[in-house]
């Protein structure tokens, strides 16, 4: 049975190779697509490369996009912006709604696809007759976090094959299907334009300096001096080169003043975060007394929190019990249950 022609966008790992082979297992027409996002050749090389090799060993068509002056534009110069006003970007929470979905619905148009797909660990499902994110079955592989900022134009296509699926299953099935080489590829790990995760490097490469300024405790007194605001993420403790008598903490980082800020652990706790850009499917359900719960990084946990809609996309979160790690740049994303009802970026927390 042909259930219709889907733009399946290929990065040449093991997780959209399965999806593609599920696909066509599942009687869909695939059309690969692969994006070169960022200049790391190497990197692009493979998975052209790689992507091509898959499509042509199971028969099915694959194209090339070249997004890199897209991508040096909209998320490169993001980035580098971020890190100058002392906050930490989340870049796949601009490049997916952006540039990624985006690109992949304009291909659809351009192959005659009726749906799109990627390899991502989250399911689509509706939920009052509007299509959602919700939750992948596998809590460790989740990507769900990755996906708040896709609006229902993207939603509507997309087919996501992986979402019930964990990681062993994956890796099984490319294995059952005679694609053991899949199989023991590794998963991407750091930002993918990155060389081996040194942002640092990164940011210098791209003409950031490093100036040096001074650590300060919350009241303003001088604890010593740091080598660049660049150099720290919120959180931190180690490689400070302070003499404290305690465990010293980067709680805050001021670009205006160029200082970095030093607490004790308890003093990273917030009861409130203020978000912009909020993005949502169905904005009558932020009744500001309703309990939700939000993740302010892909690893950290969900609490409990209730949100206040302000002006201009902007949104209070109420955290119901106080949440530390939580940094400007970083996304916020509300949950109501396994489902994805939104999110936004932190501007601020107290
Ligand atoms: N360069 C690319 N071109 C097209 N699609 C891509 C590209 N990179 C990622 N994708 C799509 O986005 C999905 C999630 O990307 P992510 O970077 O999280 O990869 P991943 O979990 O390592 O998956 P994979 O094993 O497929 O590389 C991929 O499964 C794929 O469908």
């Amino acid at each position: 049975m042909n259930k219709g022609r889907v733009l399946l966008g290929m990065s040449g790992g093991v997780d959209s190779s399965v999806a593609a082979m599920m696909l066509q297992n599942d009687g869909f027409e695939v059309v690969g697509l692969t994006f070169i996002f960022s200049e790391l050749k190497g990197q692009n090389e493979i998975a052209v490369r790689e992507a091509g090799k898959l499509a042509e060993e199971i028969g099915i068509k694959h194209f090339v996009c070249d997004l890199r002056s897209d991508f040096t534009k909209a998320i490169v110069n993001y980035f580098t912006q971020e890190y100058q006003n002392g906050r930490t970007p989340f870049p796949c929470a601009i490049c997916n709604p952006e540039l990624k979905f985006k690109n992949l619905l304009k291909n659809a148009e351009i192959y005659h696809c009726n749906y799109i797909a990627t390899g991502h660990y989250a399911r689509i499902k509706k939920h009052n007759g509007r299509q959602y994110i919700f939750e992948g079955t596998d809590t460790n592989k989740d990507q769900s976090f990755f996906l708040w900022g896709l609006g229902e134009d993207v939603l509507n296509k997309l087919i996501l094959p992986l979402g019930g699926l964990n990681k062993t299953q994956t890796r099984t099935y490319a294995n059952r299907l005679g694609f053991s080489y899949l199989s023991r590829k590794k998963d991407s790990l750091g930002i993918c334009f990155i060389e081996e995760n040194n942002y640092r490097k990164f940011l210098k490469s791209k003409g950031l300096e490093s100036k040096p300024g001074y650590f300060v405790d919350i009241g303003g007194k001088v604890l010593g001096r740091h080598s660049g605001i660049l150099n720290y993420t919120i959180g931190q403790r180690r490689g400070l080169g302070i003499n404290a008598n305690k465990p010293m903490f980067v709680s805050g980082i001021s670009a205006a003043t160029n200082e970095i800020v030093l607490s004790d652990y308890e003093d990273l706790y917030k009861n409130r975060i203020l978000v912009s850009n909020m993005k949502c499917i169905d904005i009558q359900e932020f009744d500001k007394d309703r309990v939700f719960t939000v993740r302010i990084r892909y690893r950290l946990q969900n609490t409990p929190c209730k949100v206040e809609l302000l002006q201009k996309g902007q949104a209070i979160i109420y955290l119901l019990e106080p949440v530390a790690m939580v940094a400007n740049g970083q996304t916020a994303v509300f949950y109501d249950g396994d489902r994805v009802v939104g999110g936004g970026f932190i501007e601020s927390s107290e």
